[in-house]
Order: structure tokens, then sequence, then C-alpha cells
């Protein structure tokens, strides 16, 4: 299962929470309902989509960013839960910077950007500097996350500049108790 959908609306931005965040967390649990070992599901594999702008402040979209701060969150205590209680459900995130897909564009709106609308030549400036993703790129990650059975609580990155690799917590990364 993929938790994909997201918006970039710093206008109507209790949308984003709802669709960026929300939607996640509430497909995530629809998702182990079925899947969950514990519940007679054969288990299997969420990938939830979340962003660079997760793991770093996105200073013209702070909303936007908390929101997928909020999906890595929620995913790697979920992913730990499910670990403790022998779900047989992996659960990881994908986090890309700028992926040329048609959100991209929400830069150019008003009713988009609202009062971070003068700020959109930055944006466009940073897409510039770092790059744009192919989306085959993210097509790729995801795939070797679904495949590699050893993958829990993952937070994959995916930049133009080091490719797929994954953030380091450090001794953060689990659940010890
Ligand atoms: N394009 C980019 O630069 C980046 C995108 N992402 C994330 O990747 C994911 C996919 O986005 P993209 O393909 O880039 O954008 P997109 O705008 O092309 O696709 C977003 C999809 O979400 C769906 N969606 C939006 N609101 C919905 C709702 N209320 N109910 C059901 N579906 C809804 C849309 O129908 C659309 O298919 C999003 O979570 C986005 O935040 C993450 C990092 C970078
Ligand atoms: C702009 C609307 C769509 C937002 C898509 C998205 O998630 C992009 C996030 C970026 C916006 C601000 C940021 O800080 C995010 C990441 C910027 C890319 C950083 C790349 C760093 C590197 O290549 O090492």
């Amino acid at each position: 299962m993929v938790n994909n959908a997201g918006v970039n609306n710093e206008k109507d931005w209790e949308k984003t929470i709802n669709v960026n965040l929300t939607s996640v967390i509430r497909g995530t649990y629809i998702g182990l309902e079925h899947m969950s070992k514990k519940n007679g599901g054969q288990g299997g594999v969420i990938i939830n989509i979340s962003s660079l702008a997760g793991l770093t402040p996105a200073a013209y979209q702070p909303v936007y960013s908390a929101s997928k701060h909020g999906v890595i969150g929620f995913t790697r205590s979920i992913a730990a839960l499910a670990s403790i209680g022998n779900y047989g459900v992996r659960i990881n995130t994908v986090c890309p910077a700028f992926v040329d897909t048609p959100l991209l564009e929400t830069i150019e709106k008003e009713e988009n950007m609202g009062e971070f609308y003068q700020y959109k030549d930055k944006l466009k400036d940073m897409m510039k500097c770092y790059g744009v993703l192919d989306p085959s790129l993210i097509a790729k990650g995801m795939v070797s996350l679904i495949e590699d059975e050893s993958s829990n609580g993952a937070v994959m990155k995916i930049t133009t500049s080091r490719g797929i690799h994954f953030e380091d917590f450090g001794a953060h990364q689990t659940t010890k108790i």
C-alpha cells in the first residue's frame, strides 16, 4: 500500500494537514486493519510519501513542511509498534527533493502559495540549484523498499546530488523498550 496523495497549499493550510498527514494516518490504520497478521491478514508493506521538506525547514512552505515532518514521525512510530507487535507489516517513508510532477506548478499560483507567493522565485531558484528529479527514480526507490525485507521504519531520501540514500537517526533509530 502506498499513501501518496499530497497537496501544496499554504493558503488553505488546514487542507494541507488533512490531505498530507491526516489521510496518511487514516490510510495506514486502514491498511494495518486488513494486512496485520494479528487480524488474520497476510502482512505486507506500507510506504508513506513524505518529502525532504519533512526533514528540513522549508521557509516558504511551513505547513507543507509540518505535514511532512508529521508523516515521518508517525511512520517511524507505527513501524516500531508493528515490529514490537509482530504485525508482519513493514512501514517505511520516502522523502524526495523536487520531482518533475504537476505539484511543482502550484508554486506559480497565489491560490496555493498564499502570503508566500512573493517568494515563488526563490523556490524556483532552489529548483535550479538542486535540480528536479525524474519520477522514475522515486519508483525505483519504492521498489527497493518493497523488496528489502529488512526495511522497517526506514526514511529514504532521494536527491539529485546523492540519489537514493537513507536518513541516519543514530541512537534514535528504533524504540528499545
Ligand atoms: N513533486 C515534488 O516535488 C514532490 C512531491 N512529494 C510528494 O509526493 C506525493 C505525490 O505528489 P506528486 O505526484 O508530486 O503531485 P501531483 O500533484 O502530481 O499528485 C498528487 C496526487 O494526489 C492526489 N490528491 C490530492 N488531494 C487528494 C484528495 N483530497 N484525495 C485523493 N487524492 C488526492 C491528486 O489527485 C494527485 O493524483 C505527494 O505526497 C507530495 O507531497 C514529495 C517531495 C517532492
Ligand atoms: C514547491 C511545491 C512542491 C513541494 C515539493 C517538495 O516536497 C519539495 C520540497 C522542497 C521545498 C523546500 C525544501 O526544502 C524541499 C527540499 C529542497 C531540495 C533540497 C535538495 C538537497 C540536495 O540535493 O542535497
